[in-house]
C-alpha cells in the first residue's frame, strides 16, 4: 500500500514548490515524465492532443501539482493524466464538486512500473522484475492503477501477524480487481478524512491513497479500494453520487474556499456568553515576544499580559473563514469555563477581527512531544507515572464537564516550570451534545481511536484510546507506528487491529492498562477516574518498592559496615 501525503493532520496539505531551482533533479525527472506522457498521448491520437497549446496545458498541469505527482505517476497510464486534467477542470465549477471518476484496476503484489526502481538496487534484478511486471500487465484483465503500488501492504500485513493478527489482505489483494476512485474539489482542511469517510460508509477498504494539492487550491485524491462486490463501475458511481449528495455542502468547499477569499470578515464575531466571566482582552495590553510555533489556527507567541507570562495564539487574518471563526468561538466558549491545575489555563481572548487571539498561561517547558522526539528525553517510571496521573486528572475533569478533547496527543500535553503537565489545545474540542452523539471528526491519525477514524459516532472513550497511545509513547520514547505514514497507521488500526508493541519489561499493570485503553470496543476501555486510580496504585507500589529497596540496601550496608567493624 502506498499512502502519500505524510502529514500529521489529515487536512493540511503542503503545497510543494514547483520551482525548478529548489529541486533541479525533481525538475529534470518531471520533464522526462512530461515528455513521455505527451508522446504517449500524441501517439494515441486523442482529440485533446490535437487542440493547439495542448503541450503547454499539460506542462501547466504538471506544474500545478507537487513534484511527486510526476515522479509517482505510472507513465503507461498517460490517459489518466488527461483524466486528472479533466477532473480538475470540472472541479472549477462549484456545481460539479467534487468531480470524480471510477475505474476498474488490476493490482499486482509488487506494484506498478514506477516502483520497480525503488525496490531493486541490482539492475539485472530490476530488469527481471520489470519484465515480469509487464508480463503481468499484459495478462491482467484490467489496467493497473495510476500510481505505483509498493510492498507496504505486505509490510502492514506482516506487522499484523507480529501483533497477533492474521496475514489477511495479501492474497486477495494480489488476485482481485479493485476500483480506483479519483476525486477533485476545492482543497480544504480535513478533506482527506471526509473522502475516506465516504468510502468507509460504502464499505470500501482503502488499499492505496495518493493525495495532491494544486498550487491554486484544488485537490486531486486518488484511492484504490477493495470491497465493492461487482466488477463494474456504473452502480458504484451511482452509490457514490448519492453518498456525496449527503455531504455536498462540505465537499464542494463552498463554505470555506470562496467565503474565505471573497467575503469581508465580519465586524465582530458572536461568542456565546452566559455573562459568567469578563475575558475580552484589549490587544494593546498584549506584549509579544518570540514566536514559539505554528498550528492549524495560526501562530503561537510567547508574550506578557498585565505582567504575566502568557501564550498568545494568533489567528492569521488571511486564513479567516466562517468555519474558522466558528471554531475560534467554540474554543473560547469552552476554555473560559475551564479551571483545573492539569488543564492549560485560559486567560482571555481578543475577538474583534482582525485581532483574533486566544491568551493562555505560558507553559515554559513546552510539549511532551518535543521533549520525547526533539530533545530525545526519557521518563523513568516514577516520573512517567506522575505525568500520566497529571494527564488523567485533567482529562477526568474535562470529561466530567462533558468535554471531549478529540485531539489528545503528546503535542497537546504541555509542561510548566514546576514539571506539572497540563492538557492543552481545545481548538478541536467539542461540548458533548445532550444525546451524547458526536460525529464530527478531527485529530491526528496516529493517536486516533478507530471509531473516530471511521467517522462512527463516538464519545469520551475516544480520548481514552488516544491516552493509551500517548502513554505508550511516554514509555518507549518512540513515535507510534513510526514505520508507517499517518494514513497507513489509520488503515492498520481500523482494518487490522494494529496497536503499538508494548516492551517486554513493562510493569505488568501498566501493560494491562495500555491494552485496556486501546480496546477496539470503547465500552471495554476504562474511564479516566478508573485510569487515575490504577496509575496512583501503581505509583504507590513503585514508591514502596523503591523505599523497601533503599531500606534493604541501607540495612545490608549497615550489616556490612558492622561486619567490617567486627573484623577490625
Ligand atoms: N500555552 C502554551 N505555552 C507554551 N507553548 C505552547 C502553548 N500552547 C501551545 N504551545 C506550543 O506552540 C506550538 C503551536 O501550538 P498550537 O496549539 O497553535 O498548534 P498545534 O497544537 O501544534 O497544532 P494544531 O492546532 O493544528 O493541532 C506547539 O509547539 C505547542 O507545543
Amino acid at each position: 500500500m502506498v499512502i502519500e501525503n505524510d502529514i500529521e493532520s489529515c487536512g493540511s496539505r503542503a503545497v510543494q514548490s514547483s520551482s525548478s531551482h529548489a529541486h533541479p533533479r525533481h525538475h529534470r525527472q518531471k520533464l522526462e515524465v512530461y515528455n513521455e506522457v505527451l508522446r504517449r498521448i500524441q501517439d494515441s491520437n486523442s482529440d485533446e492532443a490535437n487542440v493547439p497549446g495542448f503541450d503547454d496545458q499539460l506542462w501547466l498541469h504538471f506544474n500545478r501539482l507537487p513534484a511527486r505527482y510526476a515522479l509517482d505517476v505510472n507513465v503507461e497510464r498517460a490517459e489518466d493524466v488527461l483524466a486528472h486534467q479533466r477532473l480538475l477542470k470540472l472541479a472549477e465549477d462549484p456545481a460539479n464538486r467534487p468531480a470524480f471518476q471510477v475505474r476498474l484496476v488490476q493490482v499486482y503484489p509488487f506494484g506498478g512500473a514506477n516502483n520497480v526502481d525503488s525496490m531493486h538496487s541490482d539492475p539485472s534484478e530490476k530488469e527481471d522484475a520489470q519484465s515480469s511486471l509487464n508480463h503481468s500487465f499484459k495478462q491482467g484483465v484490467h489496467p493497473p492503477p495510476t500510481f505505483g503500488s509498493s510492498s507496504n501492504l505486505e509490510a502492514l500485513a506482516l506487522q499484523n501477524v507480529e501483533h497477533g493478527g492474521s496475514p489477511m489482505g495479501v492474497m486477495p489483494y494480489i488476485q482481485r480487481p479493485m476500483h480506483e476512485i479519483t476525486f477533485s474539489t476545492v482543497d480544504k482542511p480535513k478533506l482527506l478524512s471526509q473522502l475516506t469517510s465516504i468510502l468507509g460508509e460504502l464499505g470500501l477498504n482503502i488499499q492505496e491513497a495518493h493525495a495532491f494539492s494544486t498550487s491554486d487550491g484544488f485537490s486531486l485524491d486518488v484511492f484504490v479500494v477493495e470491497g465493492w462486490p461487482n466488477e463494474e463501475t456504473e452502480e458504484l458511481k451511482g452509490v457514490l453520487e448519492r453518498e456525496i449528495l449527503k455531504v455536498k455542502g462540505i465537499l464542494s468547499g463552498a463554505s470555506e474556499h470562496y467565503q474565505a477569499r471573497m467575503e469581508p470578515s465580519p465586524h465582530c464575531i458572536e461568542i456565546p456568553s452566559d455573562g459568567a466571566d469578563v475575558w475580552e482582552i484589549d490587544p494593546n495590553q498584549l506584549k509579544y515576544e518570540n514566536k514559539v510555533g505554528s498550528g492549524s489556527f495560526g501562530d503561537l507567541y510567547r508574550g506578557t499580559y498585565c505582567s504575566q507570562d502568557v501564550a498568545i495564539k494568533v489567528l492569521k487574518p488571511e486564513r479567516i473563514s466562517t468555519d474558522m471563526l466558528r471554531e475560534f468561538a467554540q474554543e473560547v466558549y469552552i476554555m473560559r469555563k475551564i479551571r483545573h491545575k492539569n488543564v492549560v489555563q485560559f486567560i482571555g481572548a481578543c475577538t474583534r477581527p482582525p485581532n483574533l487571539c486566544i491568551v493562555t498561561e505560558f507553559m515554559s517547558r513546552g510539549s511532551l512531544y518535543d521533549f520525547l522526539h526533539k530533545q530525545r528525553g526519557v521518563f523513568k517510571l516514577p516520573s512517567l507515572l506522575k505525568v500520566a496521573i497529571d494527564v488523567s486528572k485533567g482529562m477526568n475533569y474535562l470529561h466530567q464537564n462533558n468535554i471531549i478533547h478529540r485531539d489528545l496527543k503528546t503535542a497537546n500535553l504541555l509542561m510548566d516550570e514546576n514539571e506539572v503537565v497540563k492538557v492543552a489545545d481545545f481548538g478541536v474540542a467539542r461540548v458533548q451534545t445532550q444525546s451524547g452523539v458526536m460525529t464530527a471528526e478531527t485529530g491526528t491519525y496516529r493517536w486516533m481511536a478507530p471509531e473516530v477514524i471511521e467517522h462512527k459516532p463516538y464519545d469520551q472513550k475516544a480520548d481514552v484510546f488516544s491516552f493509551g497511545i500517548a502513554l505508550w509513547e511516554l514509555l518507549t520514547g518512540e513515535l507510534p507506528y513510526s514505520y508507517l505514514t499517518p494514513l497507513q497507521a489509520a488503515v492498520g488500526v481500523v482494518q487490522k487491529g494494529l496497536r503499538p508493541t508494548i516492551p517486554k519489561n513493562t510493569h505488568p499493570r501498566l501493560s494491562e492498562l495500555l491494552q485496556r485503553c486501546w480496546q477496539q470496543d470503547p465500552l471495554l476501555r476504562p474511564d479516566f477516574s478508573e485510569i487515575k486510580e490504577i496509575l496512583q496504585q501503581i505509583a504507590k507500589e513503585v514508591n514502596e518498592d523503591k523505599d523497601r529497596h533503599k531500606e534493604k540496601s541501607s540495612h545490608s550496608h549497615g550489616f556490612l559496615s558492622s561486619l567490617r567493624r567486627g573484623h577490625n
